[in-house]
């Protein structure tokens, strides 16, 4: 699919993420794959899936649904962890995602690389970009470099973030982007928790919405849900 169809496809709509880490009670690939069908019946434009369950999920998912997936790798390390060398981004557009997500901060990477060499061989493989960021300059970096799609999914979860919005979106990171970078595609992503949030990130211009948690962790809406009933 070449990227500007992509890219229509995903157009004002949701991205459900579909992942489950290390000790979840969904920890399984099959499962995951299960999860992004009923995503996929219910609307989903595309599925984010990969982190932990790595390169394995992305192709179960891969199998199990016709939508275009988003496909990451996460390490357990500080700094840089998702999809966080060039060797794993290649790799997760080898196991079938049309878009590699991968950490599109300006901090250090662990294999040295640029983002823009990293991009570059995304390309060479056929798939789009979309680059995590965390602040308005890291996406004017990312864009600037080649990122086919710029997210907010690092805001709150770097060093200089850490507790920027509280349990909620960082809806002025979206605005921003959409801002100073008028003809870029841009995901909101990181803590939208529901659907009045999804519609006001698009009304501030993002292109789409990615959903992970409060669809896909049956754990988490269960504590919610746990708190309000006082146990
Ligand atoms: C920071 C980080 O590691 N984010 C990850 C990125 O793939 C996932 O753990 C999130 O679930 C995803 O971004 C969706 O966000 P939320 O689950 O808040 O809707």
């Amino acid at each position: 699919m070449n990227r500007d169809r992509l890219i229509q496809q995903l157009a004002g709509g949701l991205i459900v993420s579909c992942q489950a880490g290390r000790g979840h009670a969904l920890r399984d690939s099959a499962t995951i794959a299960r999860m992004a069908r009923a995503a996929a019946d219910g609307g989903a434009r595309a599925i984010r899936c990969g982190g932990v369950g790595g390169l394995d999920d992305v192709a179960a998912v891969r199998e199990a649904v016709a939508l275009p997936v988003i496909g990451l790798t996460k390490q357990d390390r500080d700094g840089v962890f998702i999809t966080p060398t060039l060797d794993d981004a290649v790799a997760v557009a080898r196991r079938g995602a049309e878009i590699v997500a991968l950490d599109g901060t300006s901090r250090p990477r662990p294999d040295g690389l640029d983002l823009a060499a990293v991009i570059k061989a995304v390309h060479d493989e056929g798939a789009l970009v979309m680059a995590d960021v965390a602040t308005l300059p890291d996406g004017e970096l990312a864009a600037a470099a080649g990122a086919d799609l710029v997210a907010s999914t690092l805001s709150g979860y770097t060093e200089d973030t850490a507790g920027r919005t509280g349990p909620g979106p960082d809806l002025e990171l979206v605005a921003g982007l959409r801002n100073a970078l008028r003809d870029q595609p841009i995901v909101a992503e990181g803590r939208y928790h529901s659907p009045e949030s999804v519609a006001e990130a698009l009304r501030l211009g993002a292109t789409a919405v990615v959903v992970g948690t409060a669809i896909t962790d049956p754990t988490w809406i269960t504590r919610s849900f746990a708190r309000a009933a006082g146990s």
